[in-house]
């Protein structure tokens, strides 16, 4: 089994890379993991109250489970991953049944910062994206997808984005084996990445 730990920052284009990656591979080689997926469940809350947690702090990821779960999936065990709304901000009553499989990616803003789930990735990748790219991706994205007014996303990139960016993930990537630029969309460093985990398949 190859672990892949990709992080990088917020719109940065971790799940463009992936999907990218993973599109020519045999599809019941590969399972993709989201650490957003593992964001703690905080049913507890109310709506009010979850809208003003810092989801960029590490403290915000469930990664006692995250790392459970890796470790099962590398035993030959099958997992079951949470399913989390970024529209009601916590976790659904639902879970995702997966099974091992060859080559796990696991990707989110904070994978590499944390030292016991670095340890299990064989091969740590960080995307890069300058700050003022991010941002506007971040604005239209969850403008779209997410259910954030402009407001919104301008107040939490300011209060907790941007500062937890520069304490726990631009740090970061001085663990990174490979840190692909993605400014542009990189179709080399796509293909690069796809060749390595095609020679780990063969
Ligand atoms: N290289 C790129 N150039 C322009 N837009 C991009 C690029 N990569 C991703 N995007 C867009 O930016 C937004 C955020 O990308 P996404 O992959 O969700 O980032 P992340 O998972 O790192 O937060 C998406 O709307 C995506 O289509
Ligand atoms: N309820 C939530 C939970 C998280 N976020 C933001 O998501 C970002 C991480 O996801 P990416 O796909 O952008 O890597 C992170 O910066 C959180 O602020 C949110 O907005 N709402």
């Amino acid at each position: 089994m190859l672990i892949i730990g990709i992080a990088g920052g917020t719109g940065c284009g971790k799940t463009t890379v992936v999907k990218q990656i993973v599109e020519e591979l045999p599809k019941d080689e590969v399972v993709v993991i989201s650490q957003d997926s593992y964001y703690n469940d905080l049913a507890h809350l109310t709506k009010e109250e979850r809208s003003k947690v810092n989801f960029d702090h590490p403290n915000s990821i469930d990664f006692e489970l995250l790392i459970a779960h890796l470790n099962k999936l590398r035993a030959g065990n099958t997992i079951e991953i949470p399913v989390y709304s970024f529209v009601e901000e916590t976790r659904l009553a639902k879970t995702i049944t997966t099974i091992p499989k060859k080559v796990i990616i696991v990707e989110g803003i904070l994978v590499l910062s944390n030292p016991e789930l670095r340890k299990l990735f064989d091969i740590k990748i960080y995307v890069h994206a300058d700050s003022d790219e991010r941002l506007i991706r971040r604005l239209q994205r969850d403008i779209k997808e997410r259910g954030h007014d402009f407001d919104k996303v301008l107040h939490r990139y300011q209060t907790a984005v941007k500062p937890m960016h520069n304490e726990f993930i631009e740090p970061s990537k001085e663990f990174a084996d490979i840190i692909i630029p993605n400014n542009h969309y990189n179709t080399v460093a796509v293909d690069m990445v796809r060749t390595i985990i095609i020679e780990k398949l063969v």
